[in-house]
């Protein structure tokens, strides 16, 4: 591996993993990925390996410029300050506000009753109502908020962390919702979502098609 590339601790599912990676493809940053299997022996997060380097055994966490990183938004925020381009906090106060409001409301108010750890405590046969009442009731609040936010993308017509935010919980939502979803959904997905599907015991499909962000 070579010396001083960032590495991501991912896992091919987690929204939050994919948030960070979708940051990372538009910075255009070179990194290396080590697959973090949530599933595999018994969820490869819970190793004292792993532990050490984030101490809340969750995915992502990132190695860069000798420090590591957890909490999907605080590293999103801390590529953002040391490689700006291209930006995904407007200048804006206002339009920032926005942004950090939205991300907010998917990585504190809709991801984390939805994940696969809230979900093995609520037992298999009420994980999909439980789930779908989740993100049914944060979409619900989500296309209300965008009603005034977007233009072509969550907020005006810049890609922002709010839309890294989004897609993965758009793809979450697919997966265990029935949810109809606002234009503004479907042509996000449209733009950065693989028409296939992973394959279930890949470690890193990349699902971002870097190339295609600004059709
Ligand atoms: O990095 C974050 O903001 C949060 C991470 C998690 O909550 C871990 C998790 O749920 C894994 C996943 O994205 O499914």
């Amino acid at each position: 591996m070579q010396a001083g590339k960032p590495i991501l601790y991912s896992y091919f599912r987690s929204s939050c993993s994919w948030r960070v990676r979708i940051a990372l493809a538009l910075k255009s940053i070179d990194y290396e990925t080590i697959p973090i299997n949530l599933i595999k022996d018994g969820g490869q997060q819970f190793s004292e390996e792993f532990q050490a380097l984030n101490p809340m055994k969750q995915v992502p966490a990132l190695k860069i410029d000798g420090i590591t990183i957890g909490q999907s938004l605080a590293i999103i925020e801390y590529l953002e300050e040391t490689r700006p381009t291209p930006r995904l906090l407007p200048r804006d106060p206002k339009k920032r506000a926005h942004v950090r409001m939205i991300s907010d409301l998917i990585a504190g108010g809709i991801q984390p009753l939805q994940n696969l750890s809230v979900l093995k405590q609520v037992g298999q046969e009420n994980q999909l109502t439980w789930a779908q009442k989740a993100i049914t009731s944060g979409f619900n609040a989500l296309e209300q908020i965008l009603q005034s936010t977007a233009g072509r993308y969550c907020v005006g017509d810049e890609v922002s962390m709010a839309d890294l935010c989004l897609v993965p919980q758009v793809a979450n939502a697919e997966r265990l919702s029935r949810h109809p979803w606002s234009p503004i959904s479907e042509a996000l997905l449209s733009i950065w979502l693989s028409p296939e599907p992973p394959p279930p015991n890949s470690d890193k499909p990349d699902l971002l098609h870097k190339n295609q962000k600004c059709v």
